[in-house]
């Protein structure tokens, strides 16, 4: 008779990353903030997976435990069949280079390199071949082919963040983490950057994992999770604006009940 994978052996089959009884605690003794109490969760391969949440239910500490940004305090991470939790500072800069992209709110451009420098920028800090073909349908997808030349401060936000999305995608990485990809942008950039996000997953096999407090945007996601005080309380699929408001409100009325 089959088993159950035990919790602290994550079955990760059809899945790019999973948490297991992931909790982070900030602070000791009467001053402790559970950040994220005992979560367990899989994001598949080739899925576009939203998390949502109110401010300070966890959001930002489940993405940067997943990626190695901040270390568990109890609990297991695995990303494409690699220990994540148990990495030491040295194999997480190494993964954080090669096998993940980051698209963070601010773009996190380097203002003196042209656009197309900034996009092979970690290849070319992990000294690895940029694969010109790959690069060549990266930037047509994001529309940015006769902006290669320009710096950062020739281009719109809107443009900007879709050098960061290029950036993030060039080096083929097992998953992408967003943080409020289009929080500083407007709805016709942000529906530009949202749009290619999704595209990257059903045209280029991307996994695509996105923080954002926007229904809208997180209604572009195939899955959406929603956190609350630290735990994963309930998740949609094919999600519509519509449905996810639906779900808000319904947290927050448990909340102030
Ligand atoms: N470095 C830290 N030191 C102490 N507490 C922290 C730290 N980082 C986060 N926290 C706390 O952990 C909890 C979860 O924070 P987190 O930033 O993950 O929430 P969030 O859902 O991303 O919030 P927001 O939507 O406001 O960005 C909050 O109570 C926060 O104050």
């Amino acid at each position: 008779m089959p088993t159950a994978p035990s919790p602290s052996q994550p079955d990760v089959g059809g899945a790019i990353a999973t948490a297991r009884g992931l909790v982070k605690t900030y602070g000791k003794g009467t001053t402790a903030v559970h950040a994220l109490a005992g979560v367990d969760v899989d994001f598949a391969r080739g899925e576009f997976t939203a998390i949502m949440g109110p401010s300070g239910s966890g959001k930002s500490t489940l993405m940067h435990c997943m990626a190695g940004l901040d270390t568990p305090t109890a609990g297991t991470v695995v990303v494409d069949g690699l220990t994540v939790s148990s990495m030491n500072q040295r194999n997480l800069t190494k993964l954080r280079r090669t096998q993940l992209g980051f698209i963070f709110q601010s773009f996190n451009l380097v203002p003196t390199l042209t656009a197309a420098e900034n996009i092979t920028l970690p290849l070319d800090i992990a000294r690895k071949p940029v694969d010109t073909a790959h690069f060549d349908a990266v930037v047509a997808a994001v529309g940015l082919a006769d902006r290669l030349k320009h710096r950062p401060s020739e281009l719109s936000g809107g443009q900007q963040q879709r050098v960061a999305c290029a950036r993030a995608l060039v080096s083929k990485p097992s998953i992408v983490f967003a943080d409020e990809p289009t929080g500083n942008l407007d709805s016709v950039s942000s529906r530009e950057v949202l749009s290619f996000l999704r595209a990257s997953v059903d045209d280029l096999g991307q996994s695509v994992v996105m923080v954002t407090h926007d229904p809208v945007s997180a209604s572009y996601a195939h899955r959406v999770l929603f956190l609350a005080d630290g735990a994963i309380v309930a998740e949609i699929t094919d999600p519509t604006p519509d449905a996810i408001l639906e779900v808000l409100g319904s947290l927050n009325r448990k909340a102030a009940a």
